[in-house]
């Protein structure tokens, strides 16, 4: 695992991490219950992740703990296996809470706790927007020990009394950085108030800025911080590209040439809308290339049924917006590609990252008018990175 040294390294270096934190080199050392430990080998994990060998340990102490590492690199895991841990699979009241940002990203954690927890009796559910609130009052009433949701439907089923908070110990704030922003913060802070105060909360991203950090003071006491430098976030195994296409209207012609010369496995497609989403599947379309699409505007029935699809390798190029930037695990995507450069800095990081999964090679380009240029000398600054020119004979990549 050698990308997994280089993420070592760095989280080693990152000054402002807590100092000492103990790095357990295999899951046995952990001293796991046996049946978790055979989930994590039967789901094909060998050894811990960077963070995972620092992490695990440190949430399964009780300690609040801040936990940063680069894209790709198991930060569900860490959570996860933390968690599977410390519950008591006896009781069926709910004892830990996971907020994500986006509906795919709460089923998706939910799917691993249930793969990584198979042998160990765990009830666990996925409550997110978009469903019938019906279902999530009949799965609840069923007791889950263990709730991954976005924050609007987790607050909805607290406040109707269908959630049980009081025997919650662990609040789990993935993409934490994404859910202290506007839409999302006030419905945070008003589950957490649901909490018992003795809640341990753990916070995860790759990207945390020095402000949301202050932020997730307001949630932590003296949190175990293991953190990423600024520099060093950005996965060294993306190769990233930009492509100088000055006009608006030159970047479709070069997106085509491009889907044309890559040979890929699968691809997304960022673009800052949703309504340049569905324009630019239907160009497209038009064109011949088979793509699908995929935002939040759309019937959740059929998010589920694009994603499904996508995940098995049924479609291949997915365009998107920002709902797909986070978290979202398929490690057969090898190119993303920015049709539009994101606005925000973190989500160059994240969108980039849905390819390059643990370990994996990736490629990112970005494509870019003469509104782009600032945008992307601040990027190459604030991370340290360097986007080559695209080579004109792309199966060079
Ligand atoms: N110890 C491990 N051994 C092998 N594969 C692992 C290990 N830990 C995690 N993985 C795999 O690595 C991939 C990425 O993990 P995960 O989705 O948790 O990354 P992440 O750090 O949460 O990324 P992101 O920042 O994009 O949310 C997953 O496919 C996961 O199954």
């Amino acid at each position: 695992m050698d990308f997994d040294r280089a993420a070592d390294k760095k989280l080693l270096f990152s000054s402002k991490s807590t100092k000492n934190v103990k790095v357990f080199g295999s899951f046995e050392k952990m001293d796991l219950k046996p049946d978790l430990l055979k989930g994590i080998y039967s789901y094909g994990f060998e050894a811990p992740s960077a963070i995972q060998s620092r992490a695990i340990m440190q949430i399964m102490s009780g300690k609040d703990t801040i936990a940063q590492a680069q894209s790709g690199t198991g930060k569900t895991a860490t959570f996860s296996i933390g968690m599977l841990q410390v519950l008591d699979f006896k009781a069926r009241q709910c004892q830990a809470l996971v907020l994500s940002p986006t509906r795919e990203l709460a089923v998706q954690i939910h799917t691993v706790i249930k793969n990584l927890g198979n042998y160990m009796n765990v009830h666990t559910h996925a409550c997110i927007g978009g469903k019938q609130v019906g279902d999530d009052l009949k799965k609840l009433a069923l007791g889950q020990q263990i709730v991954s949701g976005t924050p609007g439907r987790v607050l909805d089923v607290i406040k109707r009394r269908n959630l049980a908070t009081r025997s919650v110990k662990m609040l789990v704030l993935d993409e934490a950085d994404e859910l202290m922003t506007k839409g999302f913060k006030e419905q945070i802070y008003d589950i957490y108030r649901q909490l018992p105060s003795s809640v341990q909360v753990v916070i995860v991203s790759a990207t945390l800025t020095k402000e949301v950090l202050e932020m997730t003071s307001k949630f932590t006491t003296d949190p175990v911080k293991i953190l990423v430098k600024q520099e060093d976030v950005s996965l060294e195994g993306i190769l990233q590209y930009k492509v100088q296409c000055e006009k608006e209207e030159w970047k479709f012609d070069t997106l085509c040439d491009v889907y044309d010369s890559v040979t890929i496995t699968q691809a997304v497609i960022f673009c800052n809308t949703k309504l340049k989403v569905t324009w630019l599947a239907e160009q497209l379309r038009k064109a011949n290339f088979a793509v699908v699409a995929m935002h939040g505007d759309m019937k959740q029935d059929e998010r589920d049924s694009i994603m499904s699809d996508f995940r098995s390798g049924k479609s291949r190029v997915l365009i998107s917006t920002d709902v797909w930037a986070r978290g979202i695990d398929v490690q057969q995507v090898s190119l993303v590609i920015n049709y539009d450069l994101p606005t925000e800095k973190e989500n160059y990081i994240h969108r980039i990252g849905r390819s390059g999964r643990f370990g994996r090679k990736g490629v990112a380009i970005n494509l870019l008018t003469s509104n782009d240029i600032a945008g992307v000398k601040d990027l190459e600054r604030h991370y340290k990175i360097r986007m080559k020119e695209l080579p004109l004979n792309l199966h060079d990549l």
